[in-house]
């Protein structure tokens, strides 16, 4: 389990090297200054950001395949509703070389996510700065959501940019297990819930 902020940081070590690390300590850096100008994160997760956001967000790597990450996979990793760059960025940062692209309406939050991309040199992270169901449709090699949506709204609104080679990896928190089981057994049996390391309550819904 990840508990404190040094486990946060320890373990996101092991999944990258010096200069990734360096792009995640000034990403956090980034949004803690912007978060006293505009509702990024609780502000009681602050002082926590690594274990609460950086790691939680880093942990979904762990949960698709080598291939999904690899040069032959199709298409960029989309993330969807990225607010500050939760989990999408985090991933943009340990993966530069991979293409990523962040979706998010707020006005604000795409401004800070453009400037944030640019701060870290991240030539493979775009963001699509408008709603998801405006955006025009590409297959996607992974579909990562944090807080976006229910489950069944989501894999609706992104069945357009979903193949049958598409992972899925959504941060579920506490309600994982249910809102799997709200769904027609035929597309639930495609998923399966992996227990969160940030929080032993919160459960990953996973289609590898
Ligand atoms: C609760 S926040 C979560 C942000 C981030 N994923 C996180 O976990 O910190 C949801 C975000 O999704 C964005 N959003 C909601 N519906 C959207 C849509 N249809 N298209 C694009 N962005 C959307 C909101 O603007 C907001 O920034």
């Amino acid at each position: 389990m990840i508990i404190t902020e040094d486990d946060a940081r320890a373990y996101v070590a092991g999944l990258t090297d010096a200069e990734g690390m360096a792009r995640l300590e000034q990403f956090a850096a980034l949004v803690l200054a912007e978060n006293q100008r505009q509702n990024l994160i609780a502000k009681a997760t602050e002082p926590h950001i690594w274990q609460r956001h950086i790691a939680d967000s880093a942990q979904l790597l762990e949960n698709v395949s080598r291939e999904t990450l690899g040069p032959n996979a199709q298409g960029p990793w989309l993330d969807l509703g990225s607010g500050p760059g939760f989990p999408g960025l985090v991933i943009a940062a340990l993966c530069p070389n991979m293409p990523v692209v962040l979706v998010e309406s707020r006005a604000r939050r795409v401004e800070f996510l453009e400037s944030a991309i640019a701060a870290l040199g991240l030539r493979k992270c775009r963001v699509e700065g408008q709603r998801l169901e405006r955006v025009e449709p590409f297959p996607a090699r992974a579909i990562s959501a944090r807080a976006f949506a229910p489950l069944a709204k989501l894999l609706s609104l992104s069945a357009p940019f979903s193949t049958r080679q598409t992972a899925y990896v959504l941060p579920k928190g506490r309600s994982a297990a249910q809102e799997l089981e709200s769904l027609k057994p035929s597309i639930r049996a495609m998923f399966h819930v992996k227990h969160s390391l940030t929080d032993p309550d919160a459960g990953i819904i996973v289609k590898a």
